[in-house]
């Protein structure tokens, strides 16, 4: 199966790192303004695969995405130290309105996966401007935090974070939302289990979690320029879910009806990722501080994609 890669700098090429090592498509075909970059990236990449697997990965230019399954989107600025995702929307959505241009013309059937940042308005944008039904236009969304927090819960409770069963939702931003009501670890709820191993989860543990969770982009890119490991293996799980209609249940970002009576926003709730995109949107069980943060969190994300233009 083709998977397209529009953007090659360091998050679009570490999707295909991690696609490639995985052994995720048997194709990553990875476009660029920069034509030069995305070869030297392909090469790069395609030197990786004899240690692993057999995955064919190579530039190309939009006519080469024909028959993709998936195109990821991680073209367009970044942020600077300090710099908030929402300050490079105007600069993305023009970036957007030729590269989906350039997609949907050579891939129309393509499933659209957009990494790009602000994630859940460049996600509105992607599916406003492809006129693709909004399940077939995935954001990476919260996959990112939600692993983050994982992480962060699985060293505070000495277990892997693979048996942690927790979300955050909402926007890929400031306003994301943890949620802790209904979090677990194992099958035991979350406070409860921190509780019995005596490295209790009280109010002050859980907010120096939420904030390392809310800050990590800020302090990665500080250090290093820009974050790319961490959501290149979440595109790559994405992308697996799908190519092999998994059905995995995964906190990512669409255009969604309503949420908190928040109409059309695109946002990250639990959702069931197939063959056909999105298949399945799960609404937890939300506590009263998680559903008004919830519904902030969407009227943020709202207050920027209305006032686009298509
Ligand atoms: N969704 C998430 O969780 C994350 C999202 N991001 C976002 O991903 C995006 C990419 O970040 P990086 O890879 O670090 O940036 P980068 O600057 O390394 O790469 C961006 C690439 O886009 C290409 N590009 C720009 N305009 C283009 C166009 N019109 N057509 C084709 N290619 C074009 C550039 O040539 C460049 O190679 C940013 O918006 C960033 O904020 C970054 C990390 C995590
Ligand atoms: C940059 C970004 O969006 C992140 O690492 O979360």
């Amino acid at each position: 199966m083709k998977i397209g890669i529009v953007g090659t700098g360091m998050v679009g090429s570490a999707a295909g790192y991690a696609m490639a090592l995985l052994g995720v498509g048997t194709e990553i075909v990875l476009v660029d303004a920069n034509p030069a970059l995305a070869r030297a990236q392909a090469q790069d990449i395609a030197h990786a695969t004899p240690f692993a697997t057999t995955v064919a990965v190579r530039a190309g230019d939009y006519a080469d995405l024909k028959n993709a399954a998936v195109v990821i989107i991680a073209a367009g600025v970044s942020q600077k130290p300090g710099e908030s995702r929402l300050a490079l929307l105007e600069r993305n959505v023009e970036v957007f309105r030729s590269v989906i241009a350039g997609v949907m013309k050579a891939a129309p059937e393509a499933i659209l996966l957009i990494a790009t940042n602000p994630l859940d308005v460049m996600t509105f944008a992607a599916q406003r401007i492809s006129g693709l039904p909004v399940e077939r236009v995935i954001g990476s969304g919260t996959i990112l935090d939600t692993a983050r927090l994982r992480s962060l819960l699985g060293d505070h409770l000495g277990i892997a974070p693979n048996s942690v069963h927790a979300y955050v939702l909402g926007e890929h931003g400031d306003s994301e939302v943890p949620v802790w009501s209904s979090a677990m670890a194992g099958s035991v709820p979350i406070v409860s289990f921190a509780e019995q191993i005596g490295r209790p989860l009280d109010a002050a543990a859980r907010t120096q979690i939420a904030d390392q969770v809310r800050g990590a982009a800020y302090t990665i890119i500080e250090g290093k320029g820009a974050t790319w490991y961490g959501i290149g293996a979440g595109l790559a799980r994405i992308v697996r879910s799908i190519t092999d209609d998994e059905r995995t249940v995964l906190s990512v970002s669409m255009v969604t009806g309503e949420i908190e009576g928040v109409r059309d926003v695109a946002l990250s709730l639990p959702r069931v990722i197939g063959r056909e995109g999105v298949v399945a949107t799960l609404m937890p069980d939300l506590d009263a501080g998680e559903r008004a943060a919830l519904k902030h969190s969407a009227e943020v994300i709202s207050g920027f994609s209305t006032k686009l233009r298509f």
